[in-house]
C-alpha cells in the first residue's frame, strides 16, 4: 500500500484539540502549514463604494493572529512536528508544496465567507487536476453541517415543540459523515435565529469533542519551515496608504490606530492573547469564577461579565464543542445559546455567499429607508468612527473598538444602530470598518448582525436604539462611558454621563437631535422633573 502523506493547511483552525486534520489512520505522515494571503493584509477595494479601499484584517486582528500561530507552530514542535509559514496566494503554495512533498492528500476546513468560499473551490480544482486528493471538514460550527436538517420538511418539522429526536431517526443515519466538499447546506436554513436554534436542538446532537494529538507523524523534508512575520512588516501595506483612501481615515488615524495595536501587541505577547492554549485557559478562568454571576445585560464587560470568547472562536484557536461541553458542565446554558446564536450567522454566510454584502441584504421585508454614502456624509461619518459624535455610549464604544479592537455586544448594537438608523449611512461602510477594527472579526457574525441590526438582515422587530436610554438601562452608573471618554472623567455630575452637552462646558454639539436618543417614557421624564438620574 502506497504511504499516505496529508498537507493541512490551517486557516481559522488555529488549534490542536478537537481538529480532525489530525485525526486519521496512524502511519500517515502529516505537514502542516498557514499561508498569509496577502488578500487580507493589503487595501483591497471596499464593499460600500468605488473610491474607497479597505483592508480586511487590521492591526488588533493580526496581532492576535500572530500569537495564535507561534503558540500553535510551539505546540506542533512539542509534538515532533512543525508549522510551515508562508505569504503568498494559497492555491498556488499549496500546489507547489504538495508536489514537493509529494502529498497523496491535502486537508483543511471550510471558513464562511464568499471569498475564503472561491480560495477553497480553486484549490479543490486544481488538486483535482494533478490527482491528489482533497478533504474538506467543517470545524467552525456547533452543529455540524451534516448532522442539522437537511430538507425544508426536517426545518420544519423540528422547529416544533413536539418534535422528538429520539423517535425521529433521521439524523442518527448521517452522524459519522465527515466529508464536506462544499460549504453550502442543501436546504434553506430558517430566516429567523430562534426557529433555526429551536430546530437544531431539536433535531442535531452536539458531537463529542475530540482530543488533541499527542503526536504528529511527520518525517524530515529539506522544505523550509519559513518566518511568522512580525506584526510591523504585517502593517507596511497599510501604512502606505494615501490620506483618506482606507474607508475615508486619515493618515493620522491609521497611524495611531497601529501605534496602538503595536503596544498592545508587545504587552500580549508573554499570555499570548488568541491563542489555543491563552483561550483554554480562559474559558476554564471564566466558568469557574465569573460565568454564574455575569450580569449579561452590561454595557460594560470589563469585570468578566461575558465571556470574550470571540477572538479565539473567530480564529478557531478554541473549537466550540469544547466550549460546549464545559459550559454544560458548568451549567451555563446562556453560552450555549450564544454559540447557537453565532451559529445562526455563520450557517447564513455560509449559505448566502456574496449575498451577504448587497446593501439590500438578506431581508424579512423590503427596507424601505434611505441611506447615504459615507463619502457624501463624510463630516458625520468621521465623527461616528472617531467616537466623537456628543452621545457617550455611540463615542464610548468607538474609542474602545479603536484602542482594543473589542467592544461588547451592547455596545456594538449601539454603534450599528446610530450610524444606520440616526445617521442613515450605508450599513455596508460600517461592516467594512468593523471588519477592519475588530480583533475578532468572522464573516458571519460581524455581517450578519450588521444587516441585522440596520435592518436588512434577520431582525423580525427592526430594532431602533435610543443611546441615552440605552445608556441609562445598560450603563446606569456611567462607569464605561467614563472609562473610555476622557473628557467626562473628572466631571461629578452623574447627569453629565448621559447628557454632557447640557453639564460639561464647551462640549461638542451632538451630531443629531438629542431627542431621537431617549424612548418615550424617558423623554416625557426629562420634560417632567428636568433630569434622567433619579438620585440627583
Ligand atoms: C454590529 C455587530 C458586529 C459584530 N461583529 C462580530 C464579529 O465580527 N465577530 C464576532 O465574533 N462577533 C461579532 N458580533 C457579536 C458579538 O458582539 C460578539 O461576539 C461578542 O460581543 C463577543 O463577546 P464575548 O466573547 O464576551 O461574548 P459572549 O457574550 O460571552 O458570547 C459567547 C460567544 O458567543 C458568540 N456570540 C455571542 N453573541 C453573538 C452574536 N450576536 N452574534 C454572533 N455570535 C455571537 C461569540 O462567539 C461569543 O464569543 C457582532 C455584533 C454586532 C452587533
Amino acid at each position: 500500500m502506497t504511504k499516505q502523506i496529508r498537507l493541512i493547511w490551517h486557516r481559522r483552525d488555529l488549534r490542536l484539540h478537537d481538529n480532525v486534520l489530525y485525526h486519521q489512520q496512524d502511519d500517515t505522515i502529516l505537514y502542516s502549514i498557514f499561508i498569509f494571503d496577502p488578500a487580507f493584509t493589503e487595501p483591497r477595494p471596499s464593499t460600500v463604494c468605488r473610491e474607497w479601499q479597505t483592508v480586511w484584517m487590521g492591526p488588533h486582528a493580526l496581532s492576535a493572529l500572530i500569537h495564535a500561530l507561534q503558540s500553535l507552530r510551539l505546540s506542533l514542535r512539542e509534538r515532533g512536528s512543525d508549522l510551515w509559514i508562508r505569504s503568498s496566494d494559497p492555491v498556488e503554495c499549496i500546489t507547489k508544496l504538495a508536489r514537493q512533498v509529494k502529498a497523496t492528500q491535502v486537508a483543511w476546513h471550510v471558513e464562511p465567507g464568499w471569498y475564503e468560499e472561491q480560495v477553497s473551490r480553486r484549490l479543490r480544482l486544481a488538486l483535482t487536476q494533478m490527482g491528489i486528493e482533497w478533504i474538506v471538514y467543517t470545524g467552525c460550527t456547533l452543529y455540524h453541517p451534516d448532522d442539522v436538517p437537511q430538507t425544508a420538511h426536517e426545518w420544519k418539522i423540528s422547529q416544533s415543540r413536539k418534535y422528538k429526536k429520539e423517535t425521529s431517526g433521521m439524523q442518527r443515519v448521517r452522524q459519522h459523515s465527515q466529508r464536506n466538499g462544499s460549504s453550502l447546506l442543501q436546504s434553506q436554513v430558517p430566516p429567523i435565529m430562534g426557529n433555526f436554534r429551536t430546530a437544531c436542538r431539536n433535531f442535531a446532537s452536539v458531537r463529542r469533542s475530540l482530543p488533541a494529538p499527542v503526536t504528529v507523524n511527520t518525517e524530515p523534508t529539506t522544505v523550509e519551515p519559513g518566518e511568522i512575520p512580525t506584526l510591523a512588516q504585517l502593517l507596511e501595506p497599510l501604512l502606505l496608504q494615501q490620506d483618506g483612501s482606507i474607508l475615508g481615515l486619515r493618515r493620522d488615524q491609521i497611524e495611531q490606530l497601529c501605534k496602538v495595536a503595536m503596544k498592545r501587541h508587545e504587552e500580549d505577547s508573554g499570555c499570548q492573547r488568541g491563542s489555543e492554549l491563552w483561550a483554554l485557559e480562559r474559558l476554564n478562568f471564566f466558568l469557574q469564577h465569573h460565568a454564574a454571576t455575569a450580569d449579561r445585560s452590561r454595557a460594560d464587560v470589563e469585570l468578566n461579565h461575558s465571556s470574550k470568547l470571540s477572538l479565539p472562536l473567530a480564529l478557531g484557536s478554541i473549537s466550540p464543542r469544547v466550549v460546549y461541553e464545559q459550559a454544560v458542565l458548568h451549567s451555563c446554558s446562556w453560552l450555549i445559546s450564544h454559540l447557537e446564536m453565532r451559529d445562526f450567522f455563520l450557517y447564513t454566510a455560509m449559505q448566502a455567499g456574496s449575498k451577504i454584502y448587497r446593501k439590500e441584504g438578506l431581508p424579512m421585508r423590503a427596507y424601505k429607508g434611505e441611506w447615504f454614502s459615507p463619502r457624501d456624509r463624510s463630516e458625520v461619518w468621521d465623527k461616528w468612527l472617531s467616537g466623537t459624535t456628543g452621545f457617550p455610549l455611540v463615542d464610548a464604544g468607538m474609542r474602545e473598538l479603536i484602542a482594543t479592537g473589542y467592544c461588547s455586544n451592547r455596545v456594538r448594537q449601539n454603534c450599528a444602530s446610530f450610524l444606520t438608523k440616526d445617521l442613515e449611512i450605508d450599513w455596508r461602510a460600517g461592516a467594512d470598518l468593523f471588519q477592519f477594527m475588530l480583533e475578532d472579526h468572522c464573516v458571519g457574525a460581524n455581517w450578519g448582525n450588521w444587516m441585522y441590526f440596520s435592518g436588512v438582515g434577520s431582525d423580525p422587530k427592526n430594532r431602533h436604539f435610543r443611546s441615552i436610554s440605552q445608556a441609562l438601562r445598560y450603563d446606569p452608573t456611567g462607569a464605561y462611558v467614563t472609562r473610555w471618554i476622557h473628557e467626562l472623567k473628572d466631571i461629578d455630575a452623574k447627569e453629565a454621563r448621559f447628557r454632557p452637552w447640557e453639564h460639561v462646558s464647551g462640549w461638542r454639539i451632538p451630531v443629531v437631535n438629542p431627542a431621537t436618543q431617549l424612548t418615550w417614557d424617558d423623554s416625557r421624564k426629562l420634560n417632567e422633573q428636568g433630569y434622567l438620574c433619579d438620585n440627583e
